[in-house]
């Protein structure tokens, strides 16, 4: 790895920078095997449908993604509609009332190795953002006090702000690498999704970044990771 070829990094948070992707993954499985039972549907719910269908996107596209996949189409609704309402946003938001109750009784902590990725990025004096799908972003990153590490946040509530579309679209990242001013080709972005990986080969990154949290190296590589590690220390040189 060749650090004086980048001057800025894009880090995903949940799978990358903190294990939250997994309470992701427990909470949209508490969601859809429920809602699945509820219909009577004969297909249940499985983790591979998660790794599938709604790994790394923004909360309403997860849902619709699903859905599409078991063939259910239901009306969008609206972002503030009770988590009871049968609707796109409804089950959205369902699924993150069970997220932010495990976020606020379990706590989050950082994955040693990317702090010390991170230690190290800061010494090089490399620039550093997140690029999140998630709305819940900055919280998580309080909970697991990084914040103040990063000079740019482009999470789900700045993407919808500003009209721009969740990956697997490359367009959040691109905005976070134009925040500081760096080309796309000096810029490196670390993924643990499928869909990220995407967004960053899409974008014509410098280097895409695999980060294998049980995806599985050869997925991350077809969807256009250039290099996949498991722990991001793998990363830091002399
Ligand atoms: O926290 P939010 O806004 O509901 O976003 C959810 C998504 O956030 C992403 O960061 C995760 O990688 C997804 O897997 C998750 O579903």
């Amino acid at each position: 790895m060749d650090w004086d070829q980048y001057d800025t990094v894009l880090f995903d948070l949940d799978g990358v920078l903190t294990p939250t992707a997994e309470v992701h993954m427990r909470a949209w499985q508490q969601l859809f095997s429920g809602y699945l039972a509820e219909r009577g549907s004969a297909e249940g719910y499985s983790e591979q449908d998660y790794f599938d269908f709604i790994d790394g996107k923004p909360r309403y596209d997860g849902v619709r993604s699903f859905l599409a996949s078991r063939d259910i189409v239901l009306p969008e609704g609206e972002v503030d509609d009770d988590p009871d309402a049968e609707t796109v946003c409804g089950l959205g938001n369902r699924k993150n009332a069970v997220f932010n109750r495990v976020l606020s009784t379990e706590g989050v902590r950082a994955y040693p190795g990317s702090v010390v990725l991170l230690d190290f990025l800061e010494r090089a004096g490399k620039q550093v953002a997140v690029v999140s799908s998630s709305k819940n972003a900055p919280a998580v990153l309080d909970a697991a006090g990084l914040r103040s590490r990063f000079d740019v946040i482009v999470d789900g509530a700045v993407a919808h702000d500003l009209g721009l579309p969740g990956k697997p679209a490359p367009d959040t990242f691109v905005h976070a690498a134009e925040q500081l001013a760096t080309p796309v080709e000096r810029t490196v972005v670390f993924e643990d999704a499928l869909s990220g990986v995407a967004a960053g080969h899409e974008g014509g990154f410098g280097l895409v970044v695999g980060v294998d949290r049980g995806v599985g190296s050869d997925r991350l590589r077809a969807a256009g990771a250039d290099v996949v590690v498991s722990d991001l220390a793998e990363l830091v040189t002399r």
